[in-house]
């Protein structure tokens, strides 16, 4: 193996190091407590770890969590009386309903309801807009500002960097294009329709790899030296570990890409918990915007 492995998980301890310190900061000098509030409807099984970590950890920040559990069959207009009443609710300083929605929601006429200031998962329009036109007002979405955190911290200034971001979601791949288009990179976007992926990838010094696909990219197409991304969370079978166990693996194959990339990020411990630091930095960034308080 050669490649660098980039650490997510410690690079995220960092910053939620510092997050405490500013919420320490905005309750001593301001007296003001940042509250995180999250919304979940329906049981994900899946997204367990996930939930249990956010909220953990936002509580060793030093901030309150508000946690909200509604049953799958919650009509949606239910759902969003209850993003109105977090609106209004001046301990809530961030608001994030959990994704996907049960099929019978529409998920942007939810995320829409959110107040953009208090929009700490970066989804509201608003916030998409803020975001393509490269005003520093925009709530970044957590992942890709996370990945791109660990961008700067491997490679330093990104400018002229050829990056190829695999995916097109709105939560991941288009805002991860932006902000590397924001940070002076060329930037493609492939996806599933893309001629020739392989090619794509292969041109790349950075690339990111978010569709949801196990294992998808393997070294054989990255360029030596490339800096790799994971954001794939897959569960996928394991019998080696025994019967009905499962294991986690990206959307890159990690064994064969270490061989050839510069640096990786591991799945897990690259993207995810770096996800969660920046959601937690967000809800200090929302916090201190609402109250004037400036840092
Ligand atoms: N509105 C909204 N915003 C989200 O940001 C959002 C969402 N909905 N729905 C679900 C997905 C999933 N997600 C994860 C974040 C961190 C880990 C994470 O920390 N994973 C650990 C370990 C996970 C494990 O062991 O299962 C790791 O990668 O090392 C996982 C998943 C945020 N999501
Ligand atoms: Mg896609």
């Amino acid at each position: 193996m050669t490649a660098r492995i980039i650490d997510g998980k410690a690079f995220a301890e960092k910053v939620r190091a510092h997050v405490a310190e500013d919420v320490l900061a905005v309750k001593s000098k301001y007296g003001i407590t940042p509250g995180l509030a999250v919304v979940i409807v329906g049981e994900d099984p899946a997204s367990q770890v996930y939930v249990r970590s956010k909220v953990k950890q936002t509580a060793e920040a030093g901030m309150n969590s508000f946690h909200f559990e509604m049953p799958s069959d919650t009509p949606e207009a239910a759902l969003i009386a209850k993003v109105q009443e977090l609106n209004a609710d001046p301990r809530v300083n961030g608001i994030l309903v959990q994704l996907p929605l049960p099929k019978h929601m529409n998920e942007a006429t939810v995320i829409e309801t959110i107040v953009p200031e208090k929009d700490v998962d970066g989804f509201h329009v608003i916030n998409t807009g803020l975001l393509a036109i490269g005003d520093k007002k925009a709530m970044v979405p957590c992942t890709p500002l996370g990945c791109l955190m660990m961008l700067q911290e491997t490679l330093g200034d990104l400018s002229g960097k050829k990056a190829v971001v695999v995916g097109r979601s709105n939560i991941v791949g288009k805002p991860m294009a932006q902000l590397l288009l924001n940070a002076n990179c060329t930037v493609t976007i492939a996806h599933s329709r893309t001629a020739d992926l392989k090619a794509e990838v292969m041109a790349a010094d950075i690339v990111v790899a978010a569709v949801g696909r196990p294992e998808m990219v393997p070294g054989s197409w990255l360029k030596k030296g490339a800096t790799v991304i994971d954001v794939g969370i897959n569960r996928i079978p394991a019998p080696e570990l025994g019967e009905g166990k499962n294991r986690l693996v990206g959307d890159v194959d990690f064994a064969s890409a270490a061989e050839v990339a510069g640096a990786i990020t591991p799945v897990p411990g690259g993207v995810g918990p770096m996800t969660i630091a920046c959601l937690l930095r967000n809800t200090v960034t929302a916090t201190c915007r609402q109250n004037r308080i400036d840092l």
